[in-house]
Order: C-alpha cells, then sequence, then structure tokens
C-alpha cells in the first residue's frame, strides 16, 4: 500500500480530510435482444425515476452552495428527463426493436446530441447537446448500477482526487467544503493549479497515480507546499502535519502585518506588487492581500463562464465592476486568451496536434475581429471608470502588435465619433511570452507602452516542455541561464525606451525568482493574490545593492536551474537584512 505520494506542489497550504474520488466510471454496456420489452421499459422507468430524484437534490445543494446560476443547468437536465419526445423514443426503441435498455438509451441519445450539434445556427440549441450527454450517463449509471461521482452534492469536507480538473471543474469547487485537491496530471502554471492558488485551496498536481492509490474515504493529507500527500496517516504523521500547519500560519500571520505597507527594500527603493485575477470575485483576495493594482486580468474567463459569447454590456460591467472596485489604482486587461487548455463550447476550435501551438488568443481575436472589436469596445468605455491598461496576449510579431493596435484605434475613433467617454491616453502593452518577442524586444519598446513577461508560456516556449504535462514538468526551469538572460534582455531593451516591464507569470511570486528579478530591475511583480505578502516581506529585507553580483553569477557562471536555486538560497540566508 503506498503511503506517501510525491506531485508537483501546486498552491500552498495544509489539509487532512477524507478523499472523494472524482473519477468518470465505466459505463460500457452489453448489447442484448430481450424477450421481454415491458420489463426493460420498467428498468428504464425506475432509472429515469432514480435520476430524476437525484438531480432534485444535486440542484437544490448546488443552489445553495453555489447560486441559482449554477444550479439552472440540472433544471435542464431535469426538463430532458421529463421530455416525452427524448423518454418515448428510448421506450419505442426497446418495444420495436427488442433490444436492451442501455442500447436504445445510447441509440437515442446520440441521435438527439447528433442533431442539436448540427444546429449550428443556433447556438443555444448547440448547447443542449452536451445536456443530453449528461443526461444519459446519469440514467446509464442507474441501469447499470454505477454510481457517479456528483461534486454539487458534496456537503462535508474532503480532499477532491481527479485525474484532471479542467479550469470549469475548478471554478465549481465549493471552498467550504473542498479542503484541497491532487491530480494525476497537470502542472504548476496549469490554469487549474493558478486557480486553486486565487482560490487559496492547497493542491498537489501530476502526483501521476493518486487516482490508483486512493480509495473513496481514505484519509488523506495533502502538503501543498512541498507537494506531499500522505494516505491513511498515523497519529505521528497527523502531528507533524498540524506542527507544519501551524509553522505555515504563524509566517501568514507575520506577512499579513504587511498588508496595508508599501512595497518597498531594506535599502528603501519602490516596486509594485501586483495581482492576477480571472474574475471580478477575486477582488475581495486582492484587496485581503493588500495588491498595489492588478498586473493581469484573464478575461478568458469571462468568455469561459458563459453559455454564449459575452455581450459588449455583459463585459463592460465586469470590467467597471474591477476598475472602480480598485478605486484608480491600474488594472492591466489582458484581451482575450482562448486555445492552448482554455476552451469554450460555443466556439469550436480546430482540431490540432499541437493546440499551444495552434490557433489562440491574438491570433483568433485578429481572425475573428467581431469577437474582438466588442471587446475592446467593451474596455474602452470601462476606461472612463479607473485606470486601464490593455494588454495583447501571445504576440509573436511587431506586425502583429500594429493591427491589434490599428482596431483599437479604429474602435477609440467610432466612441469619440458617437460622443462615449474613454481614456483616450491609457497604455497599451504586451506579453512577451512568445520567444520571438522577448528577442526582438528592443524593437517592440519602440512601439508599445509596457512589457508584461508572461514566464509561463515563455518558458514552455523556450524549453520546447508543455506546461500541464507532468513527465516534462522538470523543464519547467525559470532559474535557467537561458530564460534569466531572455528576461534581463526584455527588461533593459524597455528601460533603455523609458518604458515599465512587469511580470504576470508565476515566477512573479517565485521567491527564489524575486531576488534575481529585483536584481534586473523589473518595475512590476504580478502574483497569485496569495502570494503578494509573501513577496512583500521577502523584498523589505533585501537590498538592491547586493543583487548585481547575484545576477551576475546567475546569468554567466551558473550552468543550470539547480545551480541557480542554490546560489539564490545561500545569498539570502546570507544576506537578509
Ligand atoms: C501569465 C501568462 O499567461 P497564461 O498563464 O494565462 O497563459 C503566462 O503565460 O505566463
Ligand atoms: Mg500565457
Amino acid at each position: 500500500m503506498v503511503k506517501t505520494v510525491k506531485g508537483i506542489a501546486a498552491s500552498d497550504g495544509f489539509a487532512n480530510a477524507p478523499a472523494y474520488l472524482l473519477v468518470q466510471p465505466d459505463l460500457s454496456y452489453q448489447k442484448k435482444a430481450v424477450t421481454d420489452p415491458e420489463s426493460e421499459v420498467q428498468r428504464l422507468t425506475t432509472a429515469i425515476e432514480k435520476s430524476d430524484t437525484e438531480l432534485t437534490t444535486i440542484r437544490d445543494i448546488a443552489k445553495q452552495s453555489l447560486g441559482e446560476e449554477e444550479a439552472q443547468v440540472f433544471d435542464a437536465h431535469k426538463l430532458i428527463l421529463a421530455d416525452p419526445e427524448f423518454t418515448g423514443a428510448v421506450e419505442q426503441q426497446i418495444k420495436n426493436d427488442k433490444i436492451n435498455a442501455e442500447q436504445a438509451l445510447d441509440n437515442v441519445s446520440q441521435q438527439f446530441i447528433a442533431m442539436f450539434e448540427a444546429m449550428t445556427d443556433n447556438k443555444y440549441m448547440q448547447e443542449r447537446a452536451a445536456d443530453v450527454r449528461d443526461v444519459s450517463k446519469r440514467v446509464m449509471s442507474h441501469l447499470l448500477g454505477v454510481e457517479l461521482p456528483n461534486p454539487a452534492l458534496i456537503d462535508h469536507e474532503v480532499i477532491i482526487v481527479a485525474h484532471d480538473l479542467t479550469p470549469s471543474d475548478t471554478a465549481q469547487l465549493n471552498k467550504k467544503y473542498v479542503k484541497a485537491f491532487i491530480t494525476d496530471i497537470g502542472g504548476r502554471t496549469a490554469h487549474s493549479a493558478i486557480m486553486a492558488r486565487s482560490l487559496e485551496i492547497p493542491a498537489i498536481v501530476g502526483s501521476d497515480t493518486i487516482t490508483t492509490d486512493v480509495k473513496a474515504g481514505d484519509q488523506l493529507i495533502v502538503d501543498g507546499v512541498h507537494g506531499d500527500a500522505v494516505i491513511n496517516p498515523t497519529e505521528t504523521e497527523v502531528n507533524h502535519y498540524q506542527q507544519l500547519a501551524q509553522q505555515y500560519a504563524q509566517e501568514k500571520a507575520e506577512w499579513a502585518k504587511l498588508k496595508d505597507a508599501a512595497t518597498v527594500t531594506a535599502d528603501g527603493k519602490h516596486f509594485e506588487i501586483a495581482a492576477n485575477i480571472g474574475t471580478p470575485k477575486d477582488l475581495v483576495g486582492v484587496k485581503a492581500n493588500g495588491a498595489e493594482a492588478i498586473g493581469l486580468y484573464r478575461t478568458e474567463f469571462l468568455y469561459m463562464d458563459s453559455a454564449e459569447l459575452p455581450s459588449e454590456e455583459d463585459q463592460f460591467a465586469a470590467y467597471k465592476e474591477v476598475l472602480e472596485g480598485m478605486n484608480g489604482k491600474p488594472v492591466v486587461v489582458r484581451t482575450m486568451d482562448i486555445g492552448g487548455d482554455k476552451h469554450l463550447p460555443y466556439l469550436p476550435l480546430p482540431e490540432e496536434m499541437n493546440p499551444f501551438l495552434g490557433y489562440r488568443a491574438i491570433r483568433i481575436s485578429l481572425d475573428r475581429q467581431d469577437i474582438f472589436r466588442t471587446q475592446l469596445r467593451a474596455l474602452l468605455r470601462a476606461s472612463a471608470f479607473g485606470k486601464l491598461r490593455i494588454m495583447f496576449p501571445m504576440i509573436a510579431t511587431v506586425q502583429e502588435f500594429r493591427q491589434a493596435k490599428g482596431i483599437l484605434q479604429e474602435e477609440m475613433d467610432k466612441l469619440t465619433a458617437e460622443n462615449i467617454q474613454f481614456d483616450a491616453n491609457l497604455e497599451v502593452g504586451i506579453m512577451i511570452e512568445i520567444p520571438a518577442a522577448a528577442v526582438l524586444a528592443d524593437q517592440f519598446a519602440k512601439e508599445v507602452d509596457f512589457f508584461s513577461i508572461g514566464t509561463n508560456d515563455l518558458i514552455q516556449y523556450t524549453m520546447a516542455a508543455d506546461r500541464g504535462n507532468e513527465h516534462v514538468s522538470y523543464l519547467y526551469q525559470p532559474y535557467n541561464p537561458s530564460i534569466l538572460r531572455l528576461i534581463k534582455h526584455v527588461i533593459d531593451s524597455a528601460h533603455q525606451e523609458g518604458k515599465w516591464v512587469g511580470m504576470c507569470g508565476e515566477a512573479a511570486g517565485d521567491s527564489v525568482m524575486v531576488p534575481l528579478l529585483l536584481g534586473m530591475g523589473l518595475d512590476e511583480y504580478s502574483m497569485s493574490a496569495t502570494s503578494i505578502l509573501r513577496v512583500r516581506s521577502l523584498m523589505k529585507h533585501l537590498d538592491t545593492n547586493d543583487l548585481p553580483d547575484l545576477v551576475h553569477q546567475a546569468l554567466n557562471v551558473s550552468l543550470s536551474n539547480a545551480d541557480n536555486a542554490k546560489l539564490v538560497n545561500d545569498f539570502v540566508a546570507k544576506n537578509r537584512k
């Protein structure tokens, strides 16, 4: 029996609770001819009734814990169960073709799914295909007598164990009961890991085998700081982790004292610490952790949380809420970055061999200008309510930036003609997350107002290592001299042109990276809100006059990520003020 499982530490914190396996059961069935169709119809009716009762409970619990909107999807499922066109067709097949209920259900649901999916001119109807799929899965589970996992039904503290969690699975986790999660696959910069940090749920990803190591109900300890999970811990282990959790809580209490303090180094230099957010709801964490700005608002979650393309009004309301919520502090909003591991059910993307190298982010925006212009217009209108900065993701060429900025200018001109207020002087910048843009930063710096370095993608593209693949996660090497040299070139190029540079990749909140970035002169550090106070505290204890030699060593003498991690850790231990 495996006792301790090692994974990638994805979100800080400790938890001790029973395991809840979020694993899809085997729903395969045998096709059978039946001699007594009536009893088969009876089996179907019973399975439908059980599904309906279950959906009522799920809906009620989802409404309490997640809200009315999230609960509505289960009403749609109940309607399908009550629809005689659907259930009647299954019954007819059982009677006419003398086949078992499983096969008839499968046949009819496939027909309905194909019919809905073909309705390409009606997005609403197209989305019903997913509902039919879900409902038929539930009825099938009752026919087969196997249990489906129902995360919405969780009403006691658990640790979720799953093969993988998509960003939308993660968004549905109820923090009140879900104390942590562990997955088989994934990396530290996968979006479910990033969301775990903003939800402040301890998490371990990329454990490889957790779904086979753990049984439902096993007691689990998750140490999200070191990436360790202990299965059915002994009393000694429980005590050990309780102590670690207490120390962590004490450290957090120390950091919390800096909530309203400015971010200054021991020699009195000010740097800006900003927060990364995905939705206006994240503002609570941003304020609780004393962010000086928002350095990255990932707007794609607005699109992912919606059943259709969000309207200009919906977007305007969200952007305005964030800008007003920040009371005049800067807010960098990144235009839609869909593609890679982020999908929209209503915007089918082409099947791609390499989605991270494919049709994504600004590439979609420049192609689907209808979507892009709606977003820019909503952003511009919101700019009248705070200090907005617009940032384009995944820029590879100067021409892409010029085209995107040209479209922005056209939308500004339209608003001027319509007499609608907006901030005509807002800054426009780009993410530096493609090596081509990093190498050419000196040219870009002449045209943009700022850079924000996206190390999550910059590292995956520079090292040719998928950020979500645990088998190559050892190549996520932020302190590798190659990455550090690229970063230094970007910072120097911007400063040469009098522009500021931020970093919004996860490396900005990494305690080993921070001394190096300070030494290279990075201006703004944008991170999960929960990392802010730790980094503010670290900066307070560093003197920038000590750093040039450290940077020199890291870029020119060290040969590896590991060398540099040691170099910085030794440096901090010796030079902490
Ligand atoms: C901040 C980044 O963007 P995202 O993680 O959303 O791809 C990045 O690539 O570093
Ligand atoms: Mg990115």
